[in-house]
This record gives C-alpha cells, sequence and structure tokens, in this order.
C-alpha cells in the first residue's frame, strides 16, 4: 500500500498579508496590522513534523504540475480565473478574491494553480495505480470557492477541480467528497448541487462560517436531490458526535453511494486549539475518523481516498492532527504521540448530547434517498 504525498515550497509563499487574523489592516479604524490567520506557519510545521519524524520516508513524493485554464474552467467560470489573474498581477498584492476577506497575494494565481494541479496529479496517480491513497498539503484552501466566487480564504476548489479531471480523464465516474473541516464546504456543495455523480458530505460547525450556511436541508436541486448531505454541528462538538456522524452519515452514505473515488476536504480546523471554530476534536479523534474513512475506501474503491488539505489555523496542534491523520492513511507509527493528549484528555471529553444526536439523526434520515 503507498500513499501519495505533494507538497511544494510556492505554497508557502502565498501571500496573505498583514490582516489582523481576519480583518484587513486598517489602522485609523483601530485594526493593527498582524498576520493572515490563513498564513504558512501552520502548513509549513505539519511538513516540517512529518519530515522530523520519518514518515516523509514512508511516502511518495508526487511533484504537483500547475492546472490548465482548461481544467480550471472545468468548474469555474473564465470570468472568475481572469479575475484571480488581475487580482494577482497587482504589483504589490493586496488583491481579495471576492468576499473581501479572501486575500490574492501577488503571484498566487500560479500558486493556487499549482495547488489544483497537485491534487489533479494525485488523484491520477491513484487512478493509476502508482499510489493506493494521498495527502496533499496545499495552499491556498479551495472549499469554500463556488464556481464564479472566492471566499473564505479560498480562490480555485482544489477538492472540485480533481473530483471533476477524475471524471473527465481517469474514467472515475462516481466521486463521494467528504469534508470534516471546522466550515461548511458551500462551495464543493453548490459546484455539485445538481450533479448526482458527485456526492458532497459536510460535517461542520452550525452556523459558523459562510454564515447561514450548510443547513440539513440543504440537500441537493434537480437530478441532485439527495446527493448533498450537511451536518450542522453545535459549537462544543467533539469525538463523540463527530464518530457518531461518521457511523450514522458518512459511512452509510459511502456504502449507498459506492463511489469509484472518494475525496476529502481535510480541514483540521475542528480541533479543540484551533482559533476559527469552536469544536473539541483531538488528534485521537482524527485518528479514528481517518481509520473509518480508509476502511470504505478500501471497500468501495480499492483505498482510493485522496485528501485535500483545508483549515487548521494552530500552528502548534494542527501538526500533531495531520500526523495522527497520516498515520492512519500509511498504516504507520512513528515515534511522535500527541504532547497535549493529557491535557486536553480532561476538557475534550463531551459525553453525547441530544442536541447533537437530533443534528446527525436528521441527516442519516436523507441517506436513503442516495442510490
Ligand atoms: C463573513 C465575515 N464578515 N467579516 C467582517 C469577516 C471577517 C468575515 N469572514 N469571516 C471568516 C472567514 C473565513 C473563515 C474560515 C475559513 C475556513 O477555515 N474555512 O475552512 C471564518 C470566518
Ligand atoms: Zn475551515
Amino acid at each position: 500500500m503507498t500513499t501519495g504525498y505533494v507538497f511544494h515550497p510556492e505554497y508557502l509563499w502565498h501571500d496573505t498579508g498583514t490582516s489582523a487574523g481576519l480583518l484587513p489592516a486598517d489602522p485609523t479604524a483601530g485594526v493593527q496590522p498582524a498576520v493572515h490567520v490563513e498564513n504558512p506557519d501552520a502548513k509549513r510545521r505539519v511538513h516540517e513534523l512529518i519530515h522530523a519524524c520519518g514518515l516523509l520516508g514512508e511516502l511518495m513524493v508526487i511533484e504537483p504540475r500547475r492546472a490548465t485554464v482548461e481544467e480550471l474552467t472545468r468548474v469555474h467560470t473564465a470570468a472568475y480565473v481572469q479575475h484571480i489573474k488581475t487580482q494577482s498581477d497587482l504589483r504589490g498584492g493586496g488583491g481579495d478574491a471576492g468576499d473581501g476577506f479572501s486575500p490574492v497575494g501577488h503571484g498566487s494565481y500560479d500558486i493556487a494553480r499549482l495547488a489544483a494541479g497537485g491534487l489533479i496529479e494525485l488523484v491520477t496517480a491513484a487512478a493509476h495505480g502508482d499510489i493506493t491513497n494521498g495527502y496533499a498539503l496545499v495552499r491556498p484552501p479551495g472549499h469554500h470557492a463556488t464556481a464564479n466566487q472566492g471566499m473564505g480564504f479560498c480562490l480555485f476548489n482544489n477538492i472540485a477541480i480533481a473530483a471533476r479531471h477524475a471524471q473527465a480523464e481517469l474514467g472515475l465516474a462516481r466521486v463521494a467528497v467528504v469534508d470534516w473541516d471546522a466550515h461548511h464546504g458551500n462551495g464543493t456543495q453548490a459546484i455539485f448541487n445538481d450533479d448526482p455523480s458527485v456526492l458532497t458530505i459536510s460535517l461542520h460547525q452550525a452556523g459558523c462560517f459562510p454564515p447561514d450556511s450548510g443547513w440539513n436541508h440543504e440537500n441537493g436541486t434537480g437530478d441532485g436531490t439527495g446527493y448533498a448531505l450537511n451536518v450542522p454541528l453545535p459549537p462544543g462538538s467533539g469525538h463523540a458526535a463527530y464518530l457518531n456522524a461518521m457511523h450514522q452519515v458518512v459511512l452509510p452514505a459511502l456504502d449507498r453511494f459506492a463511489p469509484d473515488l472518494i475525496l476529502l476536504a481535510n480541514g483540521f480546523d475542528a480541533n479543540v486549539f484551533d482559533p476559527l471554530a469552536r469544536q473539541m476534536l483531538t488528534a485521537a479523534s482524527y485518528r479514528e475518523m481517518t481509520r473509518l474513512l480508509v476502511g470504505a475506501a478500501d471497500r468501495l474503491c480499492h483505498g482510493r481516498l485522496i485528501a485535500a488539505h483545508e483549515g487548521g489555523y494552530s500552528p502548534f496542534y494542527t501538526p500533531y492532527c495531520a500526523l495522527a491523520f497520516l498515520e492512519e492513511l500509511t498504516g504507520t507509527t512513528t515515534h511522535v504521540t500527541d504532547p497535549l493528549a493529557a491535557v486536553v484528555a480532561g476538557y475534550t471529553a463531551e459525553p453525547f448530547l441530544p442536541h447533537q444526536r437530533e443534528v446527525i439523526a436528521a441527516a442519516a434520515q436523507l441517506v436513503e434517498r442516495i442510490s
């Protein structure tokens, strides 16, 4: 069993500027410059930990390439692709992808193409049998980007572009997208909303971002009715709620859909230390969720599970969540264990609560619409 891995230094050169966390600096309005929360640090530290603990040696490193405009426009409008290029060409950066909170730095167009191309290369390697599964540690993220609008730090929808490539070029007709980033995978859902060949399943903190998005009633439209599932888990949801959602919604939906490929929008920002959400997953939670997803891929599609890094903003904890994920993906262990496991054991052990059970039950009822 071989796990592919995509990383490139250019991903760290996507410049999100001196925003104060989320907001563009505006000194006269009292918004001091700082670093944008979607900055290279957490991703660089993930890569460094993978390398330092020896796991990199267990991976098949796959070089990314820049997605072509033709590959981008399977998902995005030509006008939007041009918008990103125009913003990226601004000398000195300072561009935006559309919502006012998604920085486009100078040269970010080519870096975002490299992110999408990294996913394309991974799904291609999986389809050709060169790898079983894989992980693309990419920046900028993608799951909020719709066909014609960037948002939530996302420029091109890396996962959606890979899904369309798999269908158009690799003979993988039925693609399932699981999104366990803390925020709703609205972009991916919108792109495939009327398409029954792509099942989207999003587990996220209810109403966190985008505002008022990702509710249970969002279940696909037209021919795609039934092929979008949302599990808007309440703030404070942790291991018990997410593992129940995996067992009650994600795995049954995948079994019914019988995908040829599983793509994972792999955000780690539902972890207990993340600044942009209020969920309580630990590295152990990601380990167990990954184990279940790897099992589903083995059962359903020859192990073909390809993950794209999305959110995850705690520079000190995201690496341990990513390492736990990768150890399960590769079926190996390293000498590194979560150094904060004892710290978080006390304050993340939430029982499975009725308001979480209700949300999961509502989504589980929709699974039978999948055929
Ligand atoms: C709306 C709005 N209004 N204002 C003033 C601001 C600053 C707004 N954006 N907030 C955001 C933007 C992005 C995220 C998370 C992205 C992620 O990690 N996705 O996976 C969270 C909050
Ligand atoms: Zn997120």
